[in-house]
C-alpha cells in the first residue's frame, strides 16, 4: 500500500465489479511467482506502477506481457486466483466479479478451458475456506485478437455458463484499445447476450472511438468499463451521453488506472464527477489493483477526498452497486441485507 487508508473505507462494505485476475496480482503473490520462475530474469518493479508514477497506455500494455510470461501454468493460476481473492476479502469486498482472458501455454500444457476451470476451481477453494467474500467470473475477450477467437471465447463462455453452478455470469470485452475494431467483434457479442451472458464491454477508453462506441451501444451492454470519453466536454457527444443514459447502463469507475494510464490528467478531472452530478448508477472499481499499487478501500476514499463526498455519500455509492452485480436477485437480496446488517458496525 502507498498511503495509509481510513478504517472507514476499509470496514465498508464493497462490490467489485471491474478487476482482470493478472492485473490484479499483488507484490506478494508476484514474488512467489517469480520465485518459481527465476530464469525469466523478471523483478517484481516490472510488474507495478508505483505512487505518483505514470505509464503510457502502450507502457501498460507491455506490463501485462511481463505478468503473463510468469503466469502460464495451471498450479500459477490457481495461486494467483486464490491470492488475489482473499485479498478482495481482507479489503472487505463482499462481492467480486473476476475477469480474465483464457490463454494457451503448449509448453505447460495450460488450454483455454482449463484456464478458466481453474479460476472457477480457485473460486470453489476460497467458498469452501470460509473467505467471507461471493465471487463470479466473466470470460475475457481480448479485442487485439479478432474475430474467431471472440466466437470461440463466446462459445467456451456459454459452455461453463450452463455448467458452473452459475459462477459464470458474462463476457467482458478488453485489451488495447487502439487495437482492432469492435464491429469484427460485434457478432460474437450478440450471441454472447442472446444466450444470456451478461455483457461487461471496455468503450470509449480513448478518444476517437466514438463510432465503435456508438455501435456497441446498440446492443446494449449491461455494463460500461470506463467510459471516459463519451461525454461532450471531452469529444464525445450528447448523443452518446443520452444512449446511455437511456439504456441506464452502470459505469464501472477506475480513478488511479485512469491517472496512471493517462488517459485523465488529474484525479480532479476524472469523469467521475460528471456521471455522478447526473445521478447515472456509476460503480467505483481498481481495474487492475497489483499493476496500479491500489485497492478498493483506496479508490473509494480517493473519490471522497477528490469530490467532497460524505461517509454517507459514500455508504450509498457502495449499497448501489449491488444492483448493478451480473449475479441473480437473490445474491442482491443478500448482499442488500449484509449492508443493512453491517451499517451500525461501520458508522459505529
Ligand atoms: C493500460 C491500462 C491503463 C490498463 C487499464 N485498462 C485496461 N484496458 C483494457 N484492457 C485491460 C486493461 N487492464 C487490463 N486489461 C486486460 O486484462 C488483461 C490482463 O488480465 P487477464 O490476463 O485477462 O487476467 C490485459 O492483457 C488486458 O487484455
Ligand atoms: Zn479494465
Amino acid at each position: 500500500m502507498e498511503s495509509e487508508t481510513d478504517i472507514f473505507y476499509k470496514e465498508l462494505p464493497k462490490v467489485e465489479l471491474h478487476a482482470h485476475l493478472n492485473g490484479s496480482v499483488s507484490v506478494q503473490t508476484i514474488e512467489k511467482v517469480i520465485s518459481r520462475k527465476p530464469h525469466l530474469n523478471i523483478e517484481q518493479n516490472m510488474t507495478a506502477i508505483g505512487k505518483g508514477q505514470r505509464r503510457t497506455l502502450d507502457e501498460c500494455f507491455q506490463v501485462f506481457k511481463v505478468i503473463h510470461q510468469l503466469v502460464d501454468s495451471e498450479e500459477d493460476i490457481l495461486m494467483v486466483a486464490t491470492d488475489v481473492i482473499k485479498e478482495f476479502a481482507a479489503d472487505g469486498v463482499k462481492y467480486l466479479e473476476l475477469r480474465s482472458t483464457p490463454r494457451e501455454e503448449t509448453k505447460t500444457g495450460l488450454t483455454k478451458k482449463s484456464y478458466i476451470e481453474t479460476v472457477i476451481k480457485a473460486i470453489q477453494q476460497c467458498k469452501i475456506d470460509g473467505v467471507d467474500i461471493d465471487v463470479r467470473f466473466l470470460v475475457a475477450i481480448d479485442r487485439r485478437n479478432g474475430t474467431e477467437v471472440a466466437m470461440e471465447t463466446v462459445k467456451l463462455a456459454e459452455e461453463f455458463m450452463l455448467s458452473s453452478d452459475g459462477l459464470v455470469v458474462g463476457l467482458d470485452l478488453s485489451g488495447d484499445p487502439t487495437v482492432g475494431h469492435g464491429k469484427d467483434l460485434l457478432p460474437a457479442l450478440q450471441k454472447a447476450k442472446n444466450c444470456g451472458l451478461k455483457l461487461s464491454l471496455h468503450l470509449s477508453e480513448v478518444p476517437t472511438q466514438q463510432e465503435e462506441t456508438d455501435l456497441l451501444l446498440n446492443l446494449p451492454p449491461d455494463r460500461i468499463g470506463h467510459g471516459t470519453f463519451l461525454h461532450p466536454e471531452v469529444g464525445g457527444s450528447q448523443s452518446l451521453v443520452d444512449k446511455v443514459r437511456k439504456n441506464n447502463i452502470p459505469l464501472e469507475l477506475c480513478l488511479t488506472s485512469n491517472v496512471k494510464g493517462q488517459t485523465v490528467p488529474s484525479y480532479s478531472k476524472h469523469h467521475f464527477n460528471y456521471w455522478y452530478q447526473l445521478g447515472h448508477p456509476s460503480v467505483i472499481c481498481t481495474d487492475d489493483k497489483g499493476v496500479f499499487s491500489t485497492d478498493l478501500s483506496q479508490e473509494y476514499q480517493l473519490a471522497a477526498s477528490t469530490f467532497g463526498l460524505s461517509h454517507e455519500d459514500v455508504w450509498k455509492l457502495s449499497q448501489q452497486a449491488i444492483d448493478c452485480i451480473f449475479a441473480p436477485d437473490d445474491m442482491i437480496q443478500q448482499l442488500k441485507q449484509k449492508w443493512v446488517d453491517m451499517k451500525p458496525q461501520v458508522f459505529k
